[in-house]
């Protein structure tokens, strides 16, 4: 994780949450609640546990606010709002508003990136950590046994800990790759120069916000994913309409292709490799790499702890506890979801059931949504796409295109669906899928639908303003009211009618 030091912007958020400004407490010799990492799940479950009134520490080796405010979502979407800013600029002739030509200043867009990210810092600051209550120690934890954790050559001990060390970027291992130090999401964020040409390896995520983000900034850029369609994890046809656009942004996609090696060129960087076997070469002046995710479980001496691990994280039950009884886990170590709601969900359950006396709330009753905020956004909540097609039998899928809703009709942004699958027969949502504008605001009414156990014949009565994208979910909600009420109403009318006089 990285920020660059020398602009005023940095040196605020710097402040606010680097560990070194902290002034250096004597540490008590136990704790109710430790955790491990300041990220959002750190911070959330020390924020409760202190609320409990439990005795609570917080440990950061690094930074407060962990990848989500400085190398993640926030530094993400500050580029993205811009990104979708010029973009619109660019078309406001369609809507009959001259502008002169519009250009983009990089260096500008990435400090206002910093400033809006310094801003955001005040909230995971260590004043506003420190004002409810929690102790926060600096420096990298490790487990010495089941119940104490050494820090800086110091023992503690705990009644509860909970594991909140987060993820990396994960290079992989094509040959040349790591020598050349590739862009990570850890250190794109310090770009003060647009990359003119950028090749972006990874089709997930953060390689389609950030490579469509440079495209629509003015990079050339070269999207190469190991898989034949970009976001390979969602629906089909949502990857299908974002190659479109991507293909619209001018980004080159370089799909079911093998990176086999980086080396520099005299210009920048070479990669050669293969698409379904067909060989290619390109030159490029960066590349960022968004393969994935590792945890950072290394430095933790787990095995002291009695913790069990995998490849993917700290192994937990329902309940977010380890194989220690004392030690819980939550955000991207835990191999779950990774996101920041779901780092911030699982994080309270983990925290009420390690300090209640009794264990009482399960993850899997939470439901998580995500969004890919592309353009289109890219959100979806439930089973994932592949799992939804295993078991297509037993469900019903009712979908709408924003084609038929006059807000994104009147504003020329009518690209995109709302699926709403339910199981065979009844109204009981099972997952959902909207792509299209703001498609991350409109999957909230599935989420509240599933957690409040409302199905389509509520979210079908619910009245939404007109005209909004909302009507997207009402019109893909009343299809079932249509297919399942409307055939008896028409035979109870038509009896009705014979009737009437
Ligand atoms: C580019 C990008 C964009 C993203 N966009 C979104 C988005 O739009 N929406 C969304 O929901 N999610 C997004 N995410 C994912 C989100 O950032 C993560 O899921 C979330 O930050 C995970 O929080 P966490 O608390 O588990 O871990 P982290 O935020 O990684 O925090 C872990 C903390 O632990 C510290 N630490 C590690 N080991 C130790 C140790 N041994 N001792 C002490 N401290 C330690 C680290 O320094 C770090 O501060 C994005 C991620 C990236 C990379
Ligand atoms: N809007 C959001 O909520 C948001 C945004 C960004 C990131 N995130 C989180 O961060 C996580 C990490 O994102 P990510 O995009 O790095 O990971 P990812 O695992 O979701 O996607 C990585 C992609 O890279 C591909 N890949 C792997 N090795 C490759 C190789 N050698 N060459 C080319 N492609 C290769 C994989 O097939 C995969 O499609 C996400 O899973 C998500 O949970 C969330």
């Amino acid at each position: 994780m990285s920020v660059l030091p020398d602009n005023p912007h940095d040196q605020l958020l710097d402040q606010n949450v680097n560990p070194r400004h902290w002034p250096k407490l004597p540490y008590r010799e136990s704790y109710d609640f430790i955790a491990i990492g300041g990220g959002t799940a750190g911070l959330v479950s020390t924020g409760g546990a202190a609320m409990l009134g439990a005795s609570v520490a917080l440990i950061e080796r690094e930074r407060l606010g962990g990848d989500c405010l400085v190398t993640g979502c926030v530094p993400s979407k500050a580029l993205i709002h811009a990104v979708n800013s010029v973009h619109q600029a660019r078309h406001l002739n369609e809507l009959g508003i001259k502008t002169g030509s519009i250009e983009v200043d990089f260096p500008a867009v990435m400090e206002n990136l910093r400033q809006q990210r310094a801003k955001i810092s005040y909230d995971d600051s260590a004043l506003s950590v420190t004002d409810r209550g929690i102790e926060l120690l600096h420096g990298t934890a490790q487990f010495t046994s089941p119940n104490t954790i050494e820090l800086n050559g110091e023992t503690i001990r705990f009644k509860r800990a909970m594991i909140c060390t987060g993820s990396r970027p994960r290079i992989p291992e094509v040959p040349g790759l790591k020598e050349i130090q590739p862009l990570t999401s850890d250190t794109v964020f310090n770009l003060t120069e647009l990359p003119p040409r950028l090749a972006v390896i990874g089709t997930g995520p953060i390689g389609c916000e950030l490579g469509q983000s440079f495209a629509r900034l003015g990079s050339k850029v070269t999207l190469i994913g190991t898989r034949d369609r970009v976001l390979p994890h969602d629906d089909l046809a949502a990857g299908k309409i974002l190659a479109e656009e991507f293909t619209k942004d001018g980004i080159e996609l370089r799909l079911n292709a093998k990176t086999e090696r980086v080396s520099k060129s005299e210009s920048g960087y070479k990669i050669e490799g293969n698409s379904d076997g067909t060989p290619w070469e390109i030159e490029v002046d960066k590349i960022l790499v968004a393969t994935g995710r590792l945890p950072n479980i290394e430095s933790l001496n787990l095995e002291a702890a009695g913790v069990a691990y995998t490849e993917h994280g700290v192994t937990v039950d329902d309940y977010q506890r380890t194989s220690n009884k004392r030690v819980y886990a939550a955000g991207d170590i835990s191999g779950q979801e990774k996101f920041t709601h779901a780092a911030y969900a699982y994080a309270e359950y983990a925290t009420l059931n390690a300090l209640a006396p009794l264990r009482m709330f399960k993850s899997s009753k939470r439901h998580i949504p995500y969004s890919t905020y592309t353009s289109p956004e890219v959100a979806h909540i439930g089973p994932t796409w592949e799992e939804l097609q295993s078991r297509i039998e037993s469900l019903d899928c009712y979908s709408e295109k924003f084609t038929s809703v006059d807000r994104s009709k009147i504003e020329g942004a009518a690209l995109g669906f709302a699926k709403i699958y339910t199981e065979r027969g009844k109204d009981k949502i099972v997952a959902a899928t909207i792509v299209g504008q703001q498609a991350g605001e409109l999957i909230g009414h599935i989420s509240l639908g599933l957690t409040a156990n409302a199905g389509l014949e509520k979210l079908g009565l619910t009245v939404f303003p007109y005209p909004t994208r909302s009507e997207v979910v009402r019109k893909a909600a009343d299809q079932y009211m249509f297919r399942k009420v409307t055939p008896l109403a028409k035979r109870m009318a038509k009896a009705w009618f014979r009737l009437m006089k």
